[in-house]
């Protein structure tokens, strides 16, 4: 997983394609070596070896697969999974009015830069996916939770975090934005 692309790599900037099943074997073994990434980068023993940012989520285009899919690992605070998901084609059924916005602000694994500013984003949202044998999920997120797999989703779309940040004044965000510290 050291060949994540970076911002002006093209298919950062693409949208990329619907699965449809069977998904093939090699799909199936990418999506688990996203999430072994993301496993690996949160062990603080191979993180230090490897030099790797503690990540939470990955999404294909990340590592140059144009494809909707996504790993999502975002640990509780003791560090046990409170949600560990493969995400294929995944759809925001519903969103809330109420939005959230990181307080230290988002970076990416794609992006090399500090990028400051608050990037608004939906409090809570009703998200459906399949899983590698094409059953269907479906489960409301809130706060941090909901932030991630929206960032990962815009990933999907071409979009990366900084696209949402408010450009006259990165610390203004929509009156009523719940900002989370
Ligand atoms: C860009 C990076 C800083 C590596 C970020 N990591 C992160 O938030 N780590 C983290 C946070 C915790 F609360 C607990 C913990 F164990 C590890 C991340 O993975 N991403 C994912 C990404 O770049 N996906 O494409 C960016 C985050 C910004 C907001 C949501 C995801
Ligand atoms: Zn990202």
């Amino acid at each position: 997983m050291d060949d994540i692309i970076r911002e002006g790599h093209p298919t950062l900037r693409t949208r990329a394609e619907k699965f449809t099943f069977p998904m093939s074997d090699e799909d199936k073994q990418t999506a688990l070596e996203m999430m072994e990434f993301l496993e690996n980068s949160q062990d603080p023993k191979l993180a230090k070896k490897y030099k790797l940012r503690a990540g939470v989520g990955l999404a294909a285009p990340q590592i140059n697969v144009p494809k909707r899919m996504t790993a999502v690992l975002v640990p509780d605070e003791d560090g046990n999974p409170l949600f560990k998901e493969i995400l294929i084609n995944p759809t925001i059924l519903s969103e809330s009015v109420q939005m959230v916005a990181l307080g230290e602000g988002e970076g990416c694994l794609s992006v090399d830069r500090v990028i400051p500013g608050y990037v608004p984003r939906h409090d809570r949202i009703k998200l459906r996916w399949y899983d590698l044998d094409g059953n269907q999920h479906t489960k409301k997120l809130t706060d941090y939770l909901a932030i991630v797999v929206q960032h990962e989703i815009d990933h999907l779309n071409g979009i990366l975090f900084f696209d949402r940040i408010n450009e006259k004044d990165p610390f203004q965000a929509p009156p009523g934005t719940f900002i989370l510290e």
